[in-house]
């Protein structure tokens, strides 16, 4: 690692890798197939949001939905990471939410576009503080959960993904070469569901963190 500040990882921000479909429970909310490879998709820095700033629904969508996901945040990069070694390859983790543009997503996928519009408006990426990895000893089996307004929504194990950490840091960075301050989004368990101007989003990984978003409009 540089000497820049880990501990802020969005300021320097890079990419935003993102994996969908990695719960079987959500690919079959959604009518989806479980998938057999990875689904990949990207953000962009601009997505960043933390504590103290709103997640701000766009002016196109009237159906933005939370996603509760644990974030993988790259300490040392590289190529064709085997598996093997992939944690070596981890700084640590943050809470984080893909937004996600719901009714844009549906008509992208019916028109065979792509998701940007659905997934990588500003704002659609609300992360936690940054946990350095000796805070999740393993980080397949962890719980993260997500209140709306006091209500738990969504409550899932990180021992469901269908593909594992260490897998999907290799397998992305065979076809995307992996930087320090990189985030993988690694996918949502079941319980996706729409938000309102001034809901509060309460979050997180076991007793290890917790976060806060309140939801506004553009
Ligand atoms: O295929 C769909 O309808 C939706 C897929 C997603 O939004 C995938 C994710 O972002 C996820 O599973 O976390
Ligand atoms: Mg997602």
């Amino acid at each position: 690692m540089t000497s820049r500040n880990v501990s802020r990882f969005w300021e320097w921000g890079k990419k935003i890798i993102c994996v969908g479909r990695n719960y079987a429970d959500h690919a079959k909310e959604l009518n989806n197939a479980v998938p057999t490879e990875p689904v990949l998709f990207l953000k962009t820095p601009s997505a960043y949001l933390t504590e103290g700033s709103p997640i701000l629904i766009p002016k196109y969508s009237n159906s933005v939905h939370h996603e509760i996901e644990l974030g993988v945040v790259i300490g040392k990069g590289g190529t064709a990471i085997p598996q093997s070694s992939a944690m070596q390859h981890v700084a640590g983790y943050a809470l984080c939410l893909d937004m996600t543009a719901r009714d844009v997503q549906n008509d992208c996928k019916s028109k065979g576009l792509p998701w940007t519009l659905a997934k990588a408006f500003n704002t659609s990426c609300p992360v936690s503080e940054f946990i350095p990895k000796e805070r999740i000893p393993d980080p397949g089996n962890v719980t993260i959960w997500l209140k709306v307004n006091d209500q738990m929504r969504q409550n899932g194990c990180t021992s469901q993904m269908i593909f594992s950490i260490p897998f999907l840091i290799s397998y992305i960075s065979e076809i995307i070469t992996l930087e320090e301050w990189d985030l993988i989004l690694t996918g949502t368990p079941k319980g996706v569901s729409a938000v309102q101007v001034h809901d509060e989003l309460h979050a997180g990984i076991d007793d290890v963190v917790s976060m806060t978003f309140t939801v506004g409009r553009l």
